[in-house]
C-alpha cells in the first residue's frame, strides 16, 4: 500500500484517513503567537551535551534526511528547560518548503521560515526504549530551530555537502565527528508546548522546545535540501520538494516563554 508523504494523494491534508490521531488534541506544530506565549520563571536555561563521535549515519527516508545518532547509552543528552530529567538525542532531521518563502513546520505570529531543524530526544531515563517513549505523554522532546534564507552556513555545510550521496530513499553514508549544537543560534531563548510528532503515527508524546532566534541558510545550502529524491533507485525520479506539515488547531493548549 502506498505509504503517507507529502503529495496531493499522500499529504497532510488526507493523513487522518490512516492516522487518526490527526485530529487529535494536541498536535503539532502550530502557529505560535509571542504575544500569547506567558514567560515562565520556572522554566531553566537548556542544557545540552552531545559527543561529536554519536552521529553515525545520514539517511534518506524519503520523506527527509535523518542524521541518526548512537543512543543505546548516554552519549548526546538535553537537560533542564522544561524537561524532568534527561532525553537522549537519536536523530535530527530538517523540514522545507519548494521556495525559500515558506517550508518551516512552526510558524512566528504569522511569520514563516525557509525551514526548521528538529533535534529528536526521547526519555531514556523513564522508558526502556524509543519506541516505548514515543507512545508516553513525556517519551519524546523535540528541539526545533527555524531557519531563515539568508549568510551561508558553515557548519551546515557539513550536512549538506553529502546529500548527493544519499539522493535515492533509502540510501544511506557514513555521518560522524559533528556537534549538532553547532547548528543553535546564539540565543537558546525558546517557547515551550505539549505536542505531538508531525509525521505519521502523530503520537502525542513530544514536549516542543522551539528556539525563539532563527538562523540562517544560504539560498543554496536550502536548493540542496530539495536535491533529493523521495524515489528509490529503481523508481522514476521524485524531488523532495516539500516536507513540513501546517500548522495545527492550539485547542486547549498554553504556549509558555523562556524569556521575558
Ligand atoms: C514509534 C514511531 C515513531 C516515529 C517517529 N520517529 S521520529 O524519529 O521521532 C521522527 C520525528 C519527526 S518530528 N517532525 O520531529 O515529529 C519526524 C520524523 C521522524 C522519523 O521517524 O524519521
Ligand atoms: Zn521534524
Amino acid at each position: 500500500r502506498q505509504s503517507w508523504g507529502y503529495q496531493d494523494h499522500n499529504g497532510p491534508a488526507v493523513w487522518h484517513e490512516r492516522f487518526p490521531l490527526a485530529n487529535g488534541y494536541r498536535q503539532s506544530p502550530i502557529a505560535i503567537k509571542s504575544r500569547e506565549a506567558k514567560y515562565d520563571p520556572l522554566l531553566r536555561p537548556l542544557s545540552f551535551s552531545y559527543d561529536p563521535t554519536s552521529p553515525k549515519v545520514i539517511l534518506n527516508c524519503g520523506y527527509a534526511f535523518n542524521v541518526e545518532f548512537d543512543d543505546t547509552e548516554d552519549r548526546s543528552v538535553l537537560r533542564a528547560g522544561p524537561l524532568k530529567g534527561s532525553y537522549r538525542l537519536r536523530q535530527f532531521h530538517f523540514h522545507w518548503g519548494p521556495t525559500d518563502e515558506y517550508g518551516s513546520e512552526h510558524t512566528v505570529d504569522g511569520q514563516e521560515y525557509a525551514a526548521e531543524l528538529h533535534l529528536v530526544h526521547w526519555n531514556a531515563e523513564k522508558y526502556p526504549s524509543f519506541v516505548d517513549a514515543a507512545q508516553q505523554p513525556d517519551g519524546l522532546a523535540v528541539v526545533g530551530v527555524l531557519v531563515k534564507v539568508g549568510e551561508h552556513n558553515s557548519p551546515l555545510q557539513k550536512v549538506t555537502d553529502v546529500l548527493d550521496a544519499i539522493k535515492t530513499k533509502g540510501s544511506q553514508a557514513t555521518f560522524t565527528n559533528f556537534d549538532p549544537s553547532s547548528l543553535f543560534p546564539g540565543s537558546l531563548d525558546y517557547w515551550t508546548y505539549l505536542g505531538s510528532l508531525t509525521v505519521p503515527p502523530l503520537l502525542e508524546s513530544v514536549i516542543w522546545i522551539v528556539l525563539r532566534q532563527p538562523v540562517t541558510a544560504s539560498s543554496e545550502q536550502l536548493a540542496k535540501f530539495r536535491s533529493i529524491l523521495c524515489s528509490a533507485k529503481s523508481e522514476p525520479a521524485c524531488h523532495l520538494l516539500s516536507n513540513y506539515r501546517p500548522p495545527q488547531p492550539l485547542r486547549n493548549r498554553r504556549v509558555r516563554a523562556s524569556f521575558h
